[in-house]
């Protein structure tokens, strides 16, 4: 198993190429099985969760050519995949435990086949991450759902139908399911209480492209027109805010200065908010953001998780890693998975002083954090670690590096371009 050794303590200066993001790219990629036309997406990320579920579309029989970005990967990859010969409808347990995201075939398989039988996801480190709502939302659109033996067995015989839906709690991927199954269904759909994050608009945007008809785009409330298909279309991914805003934090907890090109403010509005509380200043340039402190002093700020445009869950590691080396108290509240603050007894070794009470973690800034041997549990606390290490005095050895590669594409390259002394060890 790989691991990344990194010699903290250097200020990142430079500039930085934010990716496409993985999660629009994954619900992107499932909209693929809508359509026996060709969708061609680009500015896609080379990450291993995109691999996951192009493995899981060629088991379906899509036909897929991933041609790798000419330049060193700064441009992204170019994905073509075609849903014309669908030989399986049945996404298997090997591949589904890999990467919940795949639960996102189950939506179009349904609308387009009338059938579908998908492997339930389980949970994961950092929550129990039920799928019901997405069950729930899906029989009100006709679908006749059965668990068994670990499988999701969802048929909709006569096709799917328009309905009402009010999602009980705002879901990303129980959103973008439906969303792409209400596609394919009879008639007008409403998703109400839908999540509003910009992966969904992206996906939404694509699938008009193809034909759909959606309106109500980034509100809480999605009207769908069925229709009777879709055709291909070429869409790029959006750039990943969630990647914009951990260099936005790596570039605030070494106090130096980075340039995030591609990166869009509309999408960081709650980071930018904190983040300028804390004492960072980020200021929009031609080709996105730049991000340094203001005058030196990094600032405690109570922070609490939330569905778009609140404060991303995907950022609350990361910014623990900067609360840890702030000036003062901050308290970070999770409120939206129940088991996401693994990270903070890996970052207690280096020197972080958080304490946890129920969902909510009293950080405690530390003068300085040094470096340690420390463990990734799941992927954005990986990245909370790689920050903490780059503000480390010292040096610090990340294990399970697998958990980073899910999610950041080539982190040690962009890290190290900057002036970051990080290297990756390669395991046996
Ligand atoms: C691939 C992808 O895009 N992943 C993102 C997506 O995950 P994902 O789509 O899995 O997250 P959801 O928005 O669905 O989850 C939000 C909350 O709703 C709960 N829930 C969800 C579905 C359901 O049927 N029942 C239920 O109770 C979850 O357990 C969680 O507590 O949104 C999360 C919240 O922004 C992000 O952290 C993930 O990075
Ligand atoms: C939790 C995440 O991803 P996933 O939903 O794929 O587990 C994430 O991107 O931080």
């Amino acid at each position: 198993m790989d691991k990344i050794r990194i010699r903290g303590g250097r200020p990142l200066k430079g500039q930085i190429r934010i990716s496409g993001a993985k999660n629009a790219a994954l619900p992107l990629m499932a909209a693929c099985l809508l359509t026996d036309e060709t969708l061609t997406l680009s500015n896609l990320p080379h990450l291993a969760d995109i691999t996951t579920l192009a493995n899981l579309l060629v088991q379906h029989g899509v036909d897929l050519h991933m041609n790798g970005a000419t330049d060193g990967g700064h441009t992204g990859r170019v994905l073509e995949m075609t849903a014309r010969n669908i030989t399986s409808t049945r996404a298997p347990y090997d591949l589904v435990r890999k990467m919940r995201a795949s639960v996102l075939v189950l939506g179009p398989l349904l609308a387009r086949f009338g059938e579908a039988q998908v492997s339930l996801p389980g949970g994961c480190a950092i929550g129990t991450r039920p799928v019901d709502l997405h069950l729930t939302a899906l029989e009100l659109l006709g679908a006749e759902i059965e668990i068994k033996e670990g499988y999701i067995y969802a048929k909709a015989p006569n096709g799917l139908h328009g309905a009402e839906i009010t999602f009980s709690k705002v879901s990303v991927g129980a959103t973008e399911n439906l969303l792409m199954a209400a596609c394919l269904a009879k008639g007008t759909t409403r998703l109400m209480n839908s999540a509003r994050e910009p992966e969904i608009t992206d996906l939404a945007e694509c699938l008009v492209k193809m034909g759909a008809k959606i309106e109500g785009i980034g509100s809480d409330t999605l009207v769908v027109e069925g229709v009777e298909r879709l055709g291909g279309a070429d869409h790029s991914v959006v750039p990943d805010r969630i990647e914009a805003g951990t260099y936005a934090i790596a570039a605030a907890i070494t106090n130096g200065e980075l340039e995030l090109l591609g990166a869009r403010i509309e999408h960081l509005g709650a980071v930018i908010e904190i983040l300028t509380k804390a004492g960072v200043e980020i200021t929009e340039t031609e080709e996105g953001l730049k991000v340094r402190r203001l005058n030196g002093e990094l600032t405690g700020v109570d922070v609490m998780t939330e569905p778009f445009p609140g404060f991303p869950t995907d950022l609350q590691a990361q910014t623990m890693a900067l609360m840890s080396a702030a000036d003062g108290a901050a308290m970070i509240t999770e409120s939206i998975f129940e088991n996401r603050f693994m990270h903070v007894p890996e970052l207690a070794r280096m020197g972080a002083n958080v304490n946890v009470h129920g969902a909510s973690a009293m950080v405690r800034g530390q003068e300085k954090l040094t470096g340690a041997e420390v463990m990734a549990t799941d992927l954005r606390a990986s990245v909370s670690l790689v920050l903490a290490g780059l503000a480390a005095e010292g040096e610090t050895m990340l294990n399970r590096v697998y958990h980073l590669d899910r999610g950041y594409e080539r982190v040690e390259e962009k890290l190290a371009a900057c002036g970051a002394d990080i290297e990756r060890i390669k395991g046996p």
